[in-house]
């Protein structure tokens, strides 16, 4: 199980010689990460890397690793699929997210100011089937943030959105980053999303951290800008993949 430490004084996040098997595979293989509060850290790498597993162990999903995964505080995660439940409000669906359920009413006034945070105020009481993409994972980061979080783990959740609604969540996520500050950490395979949003990269790669790259580029970032597409060749470039345009990249253009 992933530990629960104080907050004061500790990162958002540390692990320290992680390593995660199945079975005979060794998935990760000695991880040494810290996340600081108000630190967004992108963790890409080819498909079958472990960086969902990696995420799932921040996740408390994993109890059968070995070395040191501490949170300070609690982690929420959202996926890649919204995961709301059809037959319940999105506002129910939201407040299912708060740690203390004892208060109906009370949770569902806090889910309420949380989706109107999201620009979903208008749809608190729809059904999550008649919900966009973009506003079902919009609903789905709300679920996220009304536990308010000391670490907001992202398993891809842009992917399945088209181009434009990902470029207003990055925008939408910033905005919300800026005035929360936890943790966060967004596996992504889009190189463009992560230069966009992260403080550093992280290229995981047979089971390592293989590089970190520091995107020491102001905010808000241009999603085009010839700074950001240098540092997304050089991602790339580390990942071993033809330099082609990303989904973020073509919406820009
Ligand atoms: N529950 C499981 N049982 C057995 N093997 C697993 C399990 N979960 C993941 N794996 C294996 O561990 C490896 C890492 O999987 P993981 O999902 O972490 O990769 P990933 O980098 O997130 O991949 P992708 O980018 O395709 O989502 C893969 O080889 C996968 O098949």
């Amino acid at each position: 199980m992933t530990d629960t430490v104080p907050r004061t004084g500790t990162p958002a996040a540390r692990l320290a010689g992680l390593r995660k098997s199945f079975g005979p595979r060794v998935v990760l293989d000695g991880i040494d990460l810290d996340i600081a509060h108000g630190e967004i850290v992108a963790l890409v790498g080819r498909s079958g890397s472990g960086k969902s597993t990696l995420l799932r162990v921040l996740a408390g999903l994993s109890d059968d690793h070995t070395g040191t995964a501490h949170v300070a505080g609690h982690p929420t995660v959202v996926f890649q699929e919204p995961r709301l439940i059809p037959w319940l409000p999105v506002v129910k669906n939201v407040a299912l997210g708060l740690k203390d359920r004892r208060s109906r009413a009370r949770g569902e006034a806090q889910a309420r100011t949380v989706l109107g945070d999201v620009g979903l105020g208008h749809r608190a009481d729809a059904w999550p089937l008649t919900l966009s993409g973009g506003e079902a994972q919009r609903a789905a980061l709300a679920r996220a943030l009304v536990a308010e979080p000391t670490l907001l783990l992202l398993d891809e959740p842009f992917g399945a959105l088209d181009a434009l609604t990902r470029l207003a969540a990055h925008d939408l996520l910033l905005r919300l980053f800026a005035r929360h500050g936890f943790g966060v950490l967004l596996v992504t395979h889009d190189v463009a999303e992560a230069v966009t949003l992260a403080d550093r990269v992280l290229v995981l790669d047979s089971g390592r951290i293989a590089h970190e790259v520091p995107i020491d580029l102001p905010r808000p970032r241009k999603h085009a800008s010839p700074d950001a597409a240098v540092y997304a060749a050089r991602l790339l470039s580390l990942l071993g993949v033809d330099d082609q345009p990303s989904p973020t990249q073509k919406a820009a253009q």
